[in-house]
């Protein structure tokens, strides 16, 4: 992985291997094999969100692929103490708190991060402390943005889902204008912008092509297209969009 700084980078997330693996109880599809083929395809990291219910990453992946990864770790966790201690214990490199709900079928928006600043931040700090990256998952809302960097996070991630779920051009536009400003705010805040959910080949270039996002983690879409093309071919095609969005901003 390079640091050119207008580079963008991929974040391949393998949730969905290991939700098809636990539909069924097998050993397969195995993570760790996506993990690996989307690093030879050009993945620059590697996201899994271990949720407390276990639906599809379990304990077992993280560990292994902590060992094996070539790239980055970028592991997606809640903010609390089983999770805390996890990281702790693995150390990857990059730990991005999220909100989680039982019932949700994924992740429905950004952690209230001015609502639990105490709790957040202390979290960034135990993180810290263990040589893990901290990334905060938040909605593109300045006071999130602004309590993202009081607690002491490096980077933030913007919820791209409101964007991603829009049931109208207008509507899409108001919530792309929402991310490019809050991309703004972060990096005038010193912090790395990340940004991430619900991103797929239609949709991934508009937010690619704002130059000042480092990295994109999108994971459903790849796995679904990895169906019908392979998963090295879904990788290299997200990557080959991101990097053409990027290189052809302000043309
Ligand atoms: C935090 C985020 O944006 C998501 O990637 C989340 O990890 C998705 O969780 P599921 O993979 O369970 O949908
Ligand atoms: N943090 C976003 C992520 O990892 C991937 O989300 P999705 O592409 O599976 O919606």
């Amino acid at each position: 992985m390079s640091d050119a700084s207008n580079e963008i980078l991929l974040g391949v997330n393998i949730d969905h291997i290991a939700t098809l693996r636990q539909s069924r109880g097998t050993l397969y599809p195995e993570p760790i094999q996506a993990a690996l083929l989307a690093e030879q395809a050009g993945a620059d990291s590697i996201t899994l969100h271990l949720r407390e219910d276990r639906r599809h990453i379990q304990d077992r992946d993280v560990a292994m692929l902590h060992d094996i990864l070539q790239t980055r770790m970028n592991l997606e966790m809640a903010v609390t103490d089983e999770m805390l201690a996890i990281a702790e214990k693995i150390q990857p490199a990059d730990c991005c708190l999220v909100p989680e709900r039982r019932e949700e079928l994924t992740t429905e928006g950004g952690l209230d991060v001015k609502g639990q600043r105490t709790r957040i931040a202390e979290a960034c700090r135990r993180l810290a402390d263990a040589g893990v990256r901290v990334s905060l998952f938040i909605d593109a809302e300045p006071e999130q943005i602004a309590a993202a960097a009081d607690c002491g996070a490096p980077v933030i991630e913007i919820h791209t889902g409101h964007y991603a779920d829009a049931d109208s051009a207008a509507g899409q536009q108001r919530e792309f204008v929402k991310i490019a400003e809050a991309v703004e705010h972060g990096v005038a805040a010193g912090l790395q912008v990340n940004a991430g959910h619900g991103l797929h080949y239609h949709n991934v270039s508009r937010i690619a092509a704002l130059p000042a996002i480092r990295e994109l983690n999108i994971g459903h879409a790849i796995i679904a297209r990895s169906l019908f093309t392979g998963l090295e071919e879904a990788v290299r095609e997200m990557k080959r969009l991101m990097v053409n969005a990027r290189v052809n901003q302000g043309v």
